[in-house]
C-alpha cells in the first residue's frame, strides 16, 4: 500500500484550488516532491529542538489565557472554553509559524519563526530541492490547517472528560499541584514528572482521535488484508476511531479510564497498531512532538490554576458528549464552564 495519490480529477478539484495544485503534505502525490517536503517538515521544522525553542511562545500565550479566565471568573461569568482554546492554539501556531521576530533571547536561544527557518535553509543551500513561493506557502498552510484545531480540540475533549469524571479531575489536580508546588504556573520540566497527566492525555486521544479516519491511503498493487483482497488503485480509509474502541484490545472500551495506561508501554508513536491517534507509517503526523508539548502544557496549567465547574445547568451526568459526523472529531456543543 502506498500513500494516497489523488489521480482522480473529481477527488482533487477542491484540494487543487485550496492547496496550490495539491502541493501540500496531505494531498501531494507520493514521489520525490512529497518525500522532500515531509523530510523538511519532520527533520528541519518540527524536530525536538525546534519544538523546545518555541516553549516561550506557549508560556506567554498560556499566561495570557490564564489571566483572561481569571478576569472572567472575577466577574462571576461563565467561559466558552471551546472559543478560548481555539484562540490560544491559533495564537501559538501563528506566532511559531510567521510572526516571531528573528532574534536571540538572553540565554542565546534563537527565536526564529518557521518561515524564517525555511528562508535560511534555502539561502544556506541546506535543502535538497529549491522551494517555490507556492511550495513555502502550502507547507505553512498545512501547519495552520493541521495544527490549530487538532490541539485545541484535544484539550477541549480532555477538559470535558475530566468534568464528566470528577475523580479523575481530582487525581490529576493533586498530581499537578504536588509537582508544581507554589509556582504561579506549570513549567515545562514539571510535565515529565506527571504520569497521571500522560495517562489522561492518552485516554482522551483513544476515545476522541481528532482524525478518526486518518488520511486516505491508496493501493499501488493488489493486497490481502485480514483475508480480504483489496484491488490495486483503491482508496483505503483506516478507522482509527473504531480500532481504539475495539473490545478485542480494550477492556470496557467505551469508558474513560486513564489508569489503563498506567505501567502500560502502549504509546501513540505508531508502533502499537491498536492506538494510532497520530496515525502510522510514512504518512503519520509530523507535528506529534509539537502537539504533545502544547496540549500537555495547556491541560496542566488549566487544572493547576483553577477548580472547574460545568455552567448552564450541565452536570457530569448530562454533559453533551456528541461527536458530529465528519472527517475531524470536534464536540457538537461548545463547552461552557465556570471557574471557582
Ligand atoms: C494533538 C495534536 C495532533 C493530533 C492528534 C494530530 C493527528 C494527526 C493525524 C491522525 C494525522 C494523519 C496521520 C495518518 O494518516 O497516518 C496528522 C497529519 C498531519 N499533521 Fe497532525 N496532529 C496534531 C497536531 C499537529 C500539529 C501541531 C501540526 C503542525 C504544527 C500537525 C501537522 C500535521 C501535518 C502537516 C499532517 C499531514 C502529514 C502527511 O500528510 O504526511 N499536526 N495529524
Amino acid at each position: 500500500m502506498t500513500l494516497f495519490s489523488p489521480t482522480d480529477q473529481r477527488k482533487r478539484t477542491a484540494a487543487d484550488i485550496l492547496l496550490y495544485g495539491c502541493k501540500d503534505l496531505g494531498f501531494a502525490p507520493h514521489g520525490e516532491y512529497w518525500k522532500q517536503i515531509k523530510k523538511i517538515s519532520v527533520v528541519e521544522l518540527l524536530n525536538h529542538q525546534r519544538v523546545q525553542s518555541f516553549q516561550f511562545v506557549r508560556e506567554e500565550e498560556v499566561e495570557v489565557v490564564i489571566d483572561k479566565i481569571r478576569n472572567v471568573c472575577l466577574k462571576g461569568e461563565s467561559i466558552n472554553l471551546t472559543e478560548t482554546l481555539a484562540l490560544v492554539s491559533n495564537n501559538i501556531i501563528s506566532r511559531c509559524v510567521l510572526s516571531q521576530k528573528s532574534e536571540e533571547d538572553d540565554d542565546g536561544n534563537n527565536k526564529k519563526d518557521i518561515i524564517s527557518i525555511i528562508f535560511q535553509l534555502q539561502k544556506d543551500g541546506m535543502l535538497d530541492m529549491d522551494l517555490t513561493q507556492d511550495n513555502i506557502k502550502v507547507i505553512l498552510l498545512d501547519m495552520f490547517l493541521a495544527g490549530i484545531d487538532s490541539s485545541a480540540s484535544t484539550v477541549e475533549w480532555t477538559m470535558a472528560e475530566l468534568l464528566k469524571h470528577p475523580t479523575a479531575m481530582k487525581k490529576l489536580q493533586e498530581e499537578v499541584r504536588n509537582v508544581v508546588g507554589n509556582k504561579a504556573t506549570v513549567e515545562m520540566e514539571d510535565i515529565n514528572k506527571m504520569s497521571c497527566l500522560k495517562c489522561v492525555f492518552k485516554e482522551t486521544l483513544r476515545l476522541h482521535p481528532v482524525a478518526p479516519l486518518l488520511l486516505p491511503r491508496h493501493t499501488s498493487a493488489t493486497v490481502k488484508v485480514g483475508g480480504y483482497g483489496i484491488p490495486s488503485n483503491t482508496t483505503v480509509l483506516i478507522n482509527a476511531w473504531a480500532i481504539q474502541r475495539e473490545p478485542k484490545w480494550w477492556e470496557k472500551p467505551e469508558e474513560f479510564i486513564p489508569e489503563r495506561f498506567e505501567n502500560n508501554p502502549i504509546n501513540f508513536i505508531g508502533e502499537d497498531f491498536q492506538f494510532i491517534p497520530f496515525g502510522v507509517g510514512r504518512r503519520s503526523c509530523p507535528g506529534l512532538q509539537f502537539g504533545v508539548a502544547s496540549v500537555e502544557y495547556m491541560i496542566a496549567n488549566l487544572v493547576y490554576c483553577f477548580d472547574w465547574k460545568l455552567a448552564d445547568g450541565a452536570t457530569a451526568d448530562n454533559l453533551d458528549m456528541t461527536e458530529p459526523y465528519g472527517k475531524a472529531v470536534y464536540r457538537k456543543s461548545p463547552l461552557h464552564v465556570l471557574v471557582l
